[in-house]
C-alpha cells in the first residue's frame, strides 16, 4: 500500500504566504530588465547578456507537471525544456551515456546532475526565448547546486504541483505512453525518491520565497487557473516596470500603482523596500558571475563550465521603443484576460501624446473596452487629444460624441477647438466655442488662445473682440497666456493700434509677448516700431529668441542694423544658432557682403535645408549657386521647394537652360516635389531670359499642370518686352489684364513693347483701357 501524502503542502513552512507576498518578495527578477530598460530608455549602453526568466516546474511523478507546462507555453509564451524528455531524447541520439540514462529510469532513479544541466544549458542556448520553463528539475539538491554552478543563475519562479500520491499514481498507469517508467515496480521507486530528494530542494525554494504551491487535483483547466494569475501578475509587473522605466508615469500614478499591490504586487517592492536594494546587489552579482564565468564559491567540482549566452531581441534605444515594448505587453496582457486599470490606459495615451506617437494611441484604443473609454473621462480625453493634436479630427469628434461626461471640464473641448484650428478649420474651432457655451461648459486659460488662433486664422476682428469681451468677462483679462494671444488676434486681424494696447497692459511681459508684437509690427511693415520693440525686449532683459533675431533681421535690409545685431549677438554667445545664422546670411547675401555670407556658412556647426536656401538663394546671380546645390545634394540634406525657387532662379539669371530644365525634371522625379506657381514662373523666365519665347509660351500652354497665374504671364511678357516680341507679348498681356486689371505695370510693360515696335495705335489702344480702369 501506498502511504497517502493527503497533502505535501502541509510538509511546507511557506504553504500559508499569501499569494500578493509570494510575488511581492520575487521582484527581484524583474529588476534586472527594469534597469535595463531604464538604461536603454535613456540611452545607456545596456549589457549584451540577457538574464533569462526561469521557472522550476517540480512535482511528484505524474502530478501533470508535463500538462500544465504545455498550456504555459501556450498562453504565455515560455520555452519549455523537460528534463525527462531530454534525457530520452537523448537515449534516442544513441549517445554514448544513452545506456547508462536507460538504466537509471527503467530503475526510477537519478541521472548524475552535470549531464542533466548540460542538456539544459544547450536547450536554453539555443533556443531565442528568454523565458524556460525546467520541468522536472531539479529533482535533487545536486541537480539544483549543478545548475546554479553551471548555469549561475537561480530559477525566478519555482512551481510545485501538489497532488496525492494515490491521484499520481492512477495517472501514471493510465498514460499509456509507452514509458519505461510507467509500471507499479518503477513508479513506488520515483515516489520514495521524489519524497526523499526532492521535497528538500521544494523546501529549499519554500524558504527562499519562491515557490508557488498549486493544488494539482481537479481538472486540467482548473488546474491552470491557479497557475494563470502566477504569471499574469509577472506580465504586470513587466507592463508597468516598463512604463516607470520611460519616465513617463506621473506621480498619481506612481502612487496609483503603489495603492494596488493585489494587482501590481511587485511595485511597493520595487520602489520602497530596502530588501529591493539588497536584492538587486545580489542579483546584479549573480549576473556578474554569469558574464564573467567566475567561479562562484560553492563546494562542487565541474568540468569546463559553458558560458550560457541566451539570444537577444534588439535593444530598445529609445523613448519610442519603450513604448512600443509596453504596448505589445499590454496587449499580450489584454488578450490573456488581464483587466487592465484605466489609469494605466490614460498615463500611456498620455505618453503617446508626449512622444506624438499616433500608432500606440490607435493600438491603445482598440484595448480600451468601450464601456470604459465612454466612462472614464481620463482615457477618453487623452485619446481625443491624441487625434486632435496629429489631426484625426474625425476620430476626434467620435470619441468626443461618445464621452457620457464630456461637460465636466474644458479639456476635451479645448482639444478639439485645437485640433480644429491647427488644421485651418477655424469656423468649426468658432462653431465649437459658441457649442461650449451653449452647453454650460465654462472655459479656461486654454480655450481662450486656441479661439483667439481660430478668429485670427479667419480674420474677423469683429468675432475676435467678441471672445476679447469674454476673457474679460471670465476672470481672464490679467491673464497674460490669454493677453498674449489677444496681442497676436488684434495684430493678425489688421488691428495693430488695438494689439499695441493690449500688449501695453500685460504686467508680466515675457518672451511670448515681446516676440508676438514684435511679429505683428513686422507683419505691418511697421520696421522702426519692430526695432524700438526688439531693443525695449533687451532693455528689459529679455533675451530675444532666435525667431525674434531672425525676424528682425530679415525686415531690415540695413547693413548698420544687421551689424549692430550681429554684435549683439556675439556678446550674447548665440552667434552659431542656426536659424540666427541663416538669417545673418539672408541679410548679409541681399545686402551683397557675400562674403560674409560665405565665411559664416562655412563655418557654421549645423546647416539645415534653410541654411543651403539662403546661400543658394544669396548666390543667385553667381554661378557658385550650382556648386552649393551640387554640395548641398552630397551633405545628404534633401531640398525641398523652396531650394528650387533660388536654384531655378539662379539658372535663370546665369542663363543657364539646359541646367534649369535638368534641375525642373530632378525636382519633379527625384525630389517628388509637384511644381508650384513659383517654379513655373522660374521656368518661363529661365526660357524667356534666354531668348526663347516660343519654349516659354509653350511651356504655358503644354506643360504647366495648373493654370498659370499672374507671375506666369508677368514673367512671359517681361521676357516679351526685353526681346520685342509683340504677338506673344500681347497674349501675356491680355491674360494679366484679366486677372490684375488693376495693376498699371503689366499695361506698361506692353505699351513699352508697341513702343519699342513702333506701334503709335497699338500704344494708344493699351493706354486707353489704362483710362478706362482708372489706372
Ligand atoms: N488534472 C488532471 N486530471 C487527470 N489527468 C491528468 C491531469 N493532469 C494530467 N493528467 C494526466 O496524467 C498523466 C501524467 O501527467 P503528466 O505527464 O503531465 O505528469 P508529469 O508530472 O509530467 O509526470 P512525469 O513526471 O512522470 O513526467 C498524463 O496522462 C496526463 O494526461
Ligand atoms: N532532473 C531529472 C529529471 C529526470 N530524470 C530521469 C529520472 C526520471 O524518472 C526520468 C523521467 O523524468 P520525468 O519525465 O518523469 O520528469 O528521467 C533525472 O534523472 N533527473
Amino acid at each position: 500500500m501506498w502511504r497517502r501524502v493527503a497533502s505535501l503542502s502541509s510538509f511546507l513552512s511557506s504553504y500559508s504566504t499569501s499569494f500578493v507576498a509570494q510575488t511581492a518578495s520575487r521582484l527581484n527578477t524583474w529588476e534586472s530588465l527594469t534597469t535595463r530598460i531604464a538604461q536603454q530608455a535613456n540611452g545607456f549602453i545596456a549589457p549584451k547578456e540577457k538574464t533569462p526568466f526561469i521557472t522550476f516546474v517540480l512535482g511528484g511523478p505524474g502530478s501533470g507537471k508535463g500538462t500544465q507546462c504545455i498550456k504555459i507555453v501556450e498562453t504565455f509564451g515560455f520555452t519549455h525544456l523537460s528534463a525527462g524528455d531530454l534525457l530520452r531524447r537523448e537515449i534516442d541520439s544513441n549517445s554514448a551515456d544513452g545506456a547508462m540514462i536507460l538504466n537509471k529510469i527503467k530503475e526510477g532513479k537519478i541521472v548524475p546532475s552535470q549531464l542533466t544541466v548540460k542538456l539544459i544549458q544547450k536547450g536554453m542556448e539555443s533556443s531565442d526565448n528568454d523565458k524556460f520553463l525546467i520541468d522536472g528539475f531539479p529533482r535533487t539538491e545536486e541537480n539544483r547546486v549543478s545548475f546554479e554552478q553551471i548555469i549561475g543563475i537561480e530559477p525566478n519562479v519555482v512551481l510545485f504541483f501538489d497532488c496525492p500520491e494515490e491521484e499520481m499514481v492512477k495517472r501514471l498507469l493510465n498514460r499509456n505512453q509507452g514509458r519505461v517508467d510507467d509500471n507499479l515496480e518503477t513508479i513506488k521507486t520515483r515516489l520514495k525518491v521524489f519524497e526523499a530528494l526532492s521535497l528538500p530542494v521544494i523546501n529549499y525554494y519554500s524558504q527562499r520565497g519562491k515557490l508557488y504551491t498549486i493544488r494539482a487535483r481537479g481538472t486540467e483547466d482548473e488546474i491552470f487557473e491557479q497557475v494563470r494569475p502566477i504569471f499574469t501578475a509577472f506580465e504586470a509587473c513587466h507592463v508597468s516596470t516598463m512604463i516607470l522605466s520611460i519616465h513617463l508615469l506621473s506621480p498619481k500614478m506612481v502612487a496609483l500603482l503603489q495603492a494596488r499591490p493585489h494587482t501590481i504586487p511587485w511595485i511597493l517592492h520595487f520602489h520602497c523596500s530596502s530588501k529591493s536594494k539588497k536584492n538587486r546587489n545580489q542579483k546584479q552579482l549573480q549576473r556578474r558571475q554569469f558574464q564573467h564565468h567566475k567561479k562562484p564559491a560553492l563546494p562542487f567540482p565541474r568540468s569546463s563550465p559553458t558560458p550560457l549566452v541566451i539570444r537577444h531581441k534588439p535593444l530598445i534605444q529609445t523613448k519610442v521603443d519603450a513604448l512600443d515594448s509596453v504596448v505589445k505587453d499590454l496587449e499580450a496582457s489584454v488578450k490573456n484576460g488581464m483587466v487592465i486599470d484605466s489609469e494605466i490606459y490614460s498615463s500611456l495615451l498620455e505618453t503617446c501624446y508626449q512622444l506624438k506617437s499616433i500608432d500606440h494611441g490607435i493600438a491603445i484604443h482598440s484595448l480600451v473596452p468601450p464601456n470604459l473609454l465612454r466612462k472614464s473621462t481620463g482615457i477618453s480625453s487623452k485619446l481625443l487629444r491624441l487625434y486632435a493634436a496629429s489631426g484625426r479630427m474625425e476620430s476626434a469628434h467620435q470619441v468626443f460624441d461618445e464621452m457620457s461626461r464630456r461637460n465636466e471640464s474644458a479639456f476635451p473641448w479645448n482639444s478639439l477647438i485645437s485640433g480644429y484650428a491647427e488644421l485651418g478649420q477655424y469656423e468649426d474651432a468658432l462653431a465649437l466655442y459658441f457649442q461650449m457655451e451653449e452647453e454650460g461648459v465654462e472655459p479656461d486659460r486654454f480655450t481662450f488662445p486656441r479661439v483667439l488662433k481660430a478668429c485670427a486664422g479667419i480674420g474677423l476682428i469683429h468675432v475676435g473682440q467678441a471672445v476679447h469681451r469674454d476673457v474679460v468677462r471670465k476672470g481672464f483679462g490679467n491673464d497674460g497666456y490669454v493677453l498674449n494671444a489677444l496681442v497676436d488676434m488684434y495684430s493678425k486681424c489688421g488691428d495693430i493700434v488695438k494689439a499695441r494696447q493690449v500688449f501695453d497692459n500685460i504686467a508680466c511681459k515675457d518672451t511670448i509677448s515681446w516676440n508676438s508684437m514684435l511679429t505683428g509690427y513686422i507683419r505691418h511693415g511697421l520696421s522702426v516700431e519692430a526695432l524700438q520693440v526688439f531693443r525695449g525686449m533687451i532693455q528689459e532683459g529679455f533675451d530675444p529668441d532666435p525667431v525674434a533675431i531672425s525676424t528682425i533681421l530679415s525686415s531690415f535690409w540695413s547693413l548698420k542694423i544687421a551689424a549692430q545685431i550681429h554684435g549683439w549677438v556675439l556678446r550674447r554667445g548665440i552667434e552659431w544658432n542656426t536659424s540666427v545664422v541663416n538669417a545673418l546670411i539672408a541679410v548679409y547675401s541681399s545686402l551683397g557682403k557675400l562674403g560674409g555670407a560665405s565665411w559664416l556658412f562655412h563655418r557654421m556647426p549645423e546647416r539645415d535645408v534653410v541654411s543651403w536656401n539662403s546661400i543658394i538663394s544669396g548666390h543667385g546671380k553667381h554661378p557658385e549657386a550650382l556648386l552649393y546645390f551640387e554640395q548641398m545634394m552630397k551633405s545628404g540634406t534633401s531640398p525641398d521647394s523652396i531650394t528650387f525657387v533660388a536654384i531655378l532662379s539662379a539658372c535663370a539669371h546665369l542663363g543657364s537652360v539646359k541646367d534649369g530644365e535638368r534641375l525642373f525634371r530632378l525636382m519633379r522625379n527625384k525630389y517628388m516635389i509637384d511644381p508650384r506657381m513659383e517654379h513655373y514662373a522660374c521656368m518661363i523666365n529661365l526660357y524667356g531670359r534666354a531668348g526663347l519665347i516660343d519654349e516659354a509660351f509653350n511651356f504655358i500652354v503644354e506643360r504647366m499642370e495648373i493654370e498659370a497665374g499672374p507671375t506666369v504671364w508677368g514673367a512671359l511678357l517681361y521676357a516679351c518686352s526685353i526681346h520685342g516680341n509683340i504677338e506673344i507679348g500681347e497674349i501675356a498681356g491680355q491674360k494679366l489684364f484679366e486677372l490684375e486689371p488693376d495693376n498699371r505695370h503689366n499695361f506698361e510693360l506692353l505699351m513699352k513693347i508697341h513702343t519699342n515696335a513702333g506701334r503709335w495705335e497699338d500704344v494708344e489702344r493699351v493706354r486707353q483701357m489704362m483710362v478706362d480702369r482708372g489706372l
